[in-house]
């Protein structure tokens, strides 16, 4: 059965919005010799097959239904029409396939540049825009959404050239051979193309209730199959069953009444078309015994009929392929249009080295939702994840977060490195709203190691030093300093090692020490790390422990502690608790105090 195109959120494209062709036509702009060839050798397939029932035609009325004339000059007549109709045949084949590589090639080439702008537009979005969709979209937008584009580029675009062309040429050589037999059937146009318009709807609604119904089973059957165990162990078995049944037999019904349409269009379209056939029957035999027409003529008649209602099916289906492409046209231009919150200025600061002071001057924050309709709404009724934050951090200051699960450690360093701006209030990097440096920029100065590592497959390396150019010597001298060389000797061939998809597998304390060295590497003004939470090996944690305290001299150094070994090695310990600052001074001042720093000592900052 046909595929009517992938549709989601029971959307369809309009055909008739002329933006989203415009777009489409500008990605289309670079292949305009590939689409003008392609479109003159549309040209010459209809040509080419238009000609097969006029060469017949001639093959009769010249040489077969003519009386007195010899035979061996009518056979040797016979014999180059032939030999022409075989040409035209060839020709038809020739250039049909020429265009169907020329167009898949174009299809291809437009998808591969679309599905490169859509990821790179995507990697530049703002983090809030990942929270509001999930993955599993926007990895539907760069396939399946594409996909479908592609399909209507190739499969669609080459029989909507060649019917609409087709469709055309017959009508104009009919009116040629007869014009008034050419009106007659031009009076089956208008139905025949109602009929397939009205099917065509008909198909694209009883596709999605079946695609929708599949899905509500797959969804059934995927919970139920995986919680065999309670379905078991609660009795509910019957239940289960009664109620796939129901499920199932809405599919089968759904199903059956695609067939059934499907059943009645096909031979619907045939019966059009037979008809069609008893009035040129009915007609074009009055015509001949008029002398009208000649029984050559009749048969081209009754052969370019045939070919007249082959494109008005598949143009039926076609139109359901474009609409569904537009709908996925329009989701991709969509997600290209939305811009990121997170911007850079036009005129950045250029400061090339900043001493690392930092300035939290009445910052709020929430993390908002966007309802679809514009309208934003702040978390808890206004009451943000961060509130009220005035702090100042020292340059060369090693200070420790503390703070219990959601206590907004982790949004106050989100905040730092840009990936949401504060809703309320500012924050400086030497006296500079961090607004006003580029953002590339800004995260080169304040380096956040996360406890997630991107792994890319190349060696060691190369991992470490990224885009920053740093060579060899300088990698391995960084390295030594740090103590981390420890970690590289145990690997089988050093820096060399090639990590990643088919090399080695890091553990989760070399991947650590892996990004710690990754953002030393950028020697940032300002390091801000994550304290692991899960348990690395022991070895790696000493490791990162030495290197940690060999960075932090001389650096701005700001740590989400876990343990008491970091804390106690802090300047100063700030103590966040919903969103505010509760407590900041010195492990032994805060201890004196007995209050909520104490209590999460006294629970040895377990509340990871
Ligand atoms: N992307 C987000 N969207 C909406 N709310 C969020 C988001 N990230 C965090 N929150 C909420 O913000 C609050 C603060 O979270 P945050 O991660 O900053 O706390 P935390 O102190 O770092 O906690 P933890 O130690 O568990 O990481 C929590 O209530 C959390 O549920």
């Amino acid at each position: 059965m046909h595929n009517f195109g992938y549709f989601e959120e029971g959307s369809v494209g309009k055909v008739s919005d002329v933006r989203i062709w415009q777009r489409i036509l500008g990605y289309c702009q670079p292949h305009k010799l590939g689409i003008f060839s392609s479109i003159f050798l549309s040209l010459l397939i209809t040509c080419a097959t238009l000609a097969l029932p006029r060469l017949m035609q001639l093959g009769i009325d010249t040489y077969i239904a003519v009386a007195g004339q010899d035979t061996a000059i009518r056979l040797a007549g016979l014999a180059n029409l032939a030999f022409i109709y075989g040409g035209a045949v060839l020709l038809a084949f020739a250039a049909g396939f020429i265009q169907v590589v020329l167009l898949e090639y174009i299809g291809q080439s437009i998808m591969h540049r679309l599905r490169n702008d859509l990821y790179q537009h995507i990697l530049g979005l703002d983090l809030a825009f990942f929270h509001r969709h999930p993955v599993g979209r926007l990895v539907t937008r760069l396939t399946n959404d594409i996909q479908n584009m592609h399909e209507m580029f190739t499969s669609v675009m080459v029989t909507l050239c060649n019917d609409l062309l087709k469709l055309v040429g017959i009508l104009v050589v009919l009116s040629f051979i007869n014009l008034r037999l050419a009106v007659v059937m031009g009076l089956f146009l208008p139905l025949a193309l109602t009929v397939t318009l009205f099917f065509s709807r008909l198909a694209r609604e009883q596709f999605r209730a079946v695609r929708s119904q599949l899905a509500v089973v797959n969804s059934f059957l995927q919970e139920n199959i995986s919680a065999v165990t309670l379905v078991q162990l609660y009795g509910r078995e019957l239940a289960s069953r009664t109620r796939f049944n129901v499920l199932n037999h809405e599919f089968m019904q759904r199903s059956l009444a695609q067939v059934r349409l499907f059943g009645f269009f096909m031979p619907l379209s045939e019966f059009l078309s037979s008809l069609a056939m008893a009035v040129i029957l009915w007609y074009g035999g009055g015509e001949v015994l008029k002398r009208q027409l000649t029984i050559g003529e009749l048969v081209a008649f009754f052969s370019y009929m045939r070919l007249f209602f082959q494109p008005m099916r598949d143009l039926s289906q076609k139109y359901s392929i474009v609409q569904s492409a537009l709908a996925s046209a329009e989701r991709i231009f969509q997600l290209l249009d939305k811009g990121s919150s997170i911007h850079s200025p036009k005129d950045p600061l250029c400061i090339d080295s900043v001493k690392g002071e930092i300035r939290f001057e009445q910052v709020g924050f929430s993390y908002e939702e966007d309802q679809g309709d514009g309208q934003k709404e702040g978390q808890q009724d206004g009451q943000g994840v961060l509130r009220d934050i005035n702090l100042q951090i020292r340059a060369g200051e090693t200070l420790a977060l503390v703070g219990s699960t959601g206590a907004g450690k982790s949004t106050l360093i989100s905040l730092l490195v840009r990936f949401y701006d504060p809703s309320q209030g500012r924050i400086l990097l030497d006296g500079h709203d961090l607004r006003d440096f580029a953002v590339s920029d800004l995260r080169r100065k304040i380096g956040l190691v996360l406890q997630e590592v991107l792994i890319e497959p190349d060696t060691v390396l190369a991992n470490i030093r990224l885009e920053t150019g740093m060579n060899r010597v300088e990698v391995e001298a960084m390295l030594a300093e740090t103590g981390m060389d420890a970690f590289i000797q145990r690997l089988p061939k050093g820096l060399d090692t090639r990590i990643g998809e088919g090399g080695l597998d890091l553990s989760s304390g070399e991947k650590q020490l892996l990004a710690f060295a990754r953002i030393l590497c950028r020697d940032p003004a300002v390091l801000i790390l994550d304290e692991a939470t899960s348990s690395v090996d022991t070895e790696a944690e000493n490791l990162l422990e030495q290197a940690v305290e060999a960075s932090f001299a001389g650096r701005t150094s700001i740590i989400i502690a876990h343990r008491l070994s970091t804390v106690r090695r802090a300047d100063r310990i700030v103590v966040m608790d919903q969103g505010r600052i509760a407590e900041q001074g010195s492990h032994d001042e805060l201890m004196a105090q007995g209050g909520l720093y104490a209590n999460l000592i006294a629970l040895d900052l377990q509340e990871r």
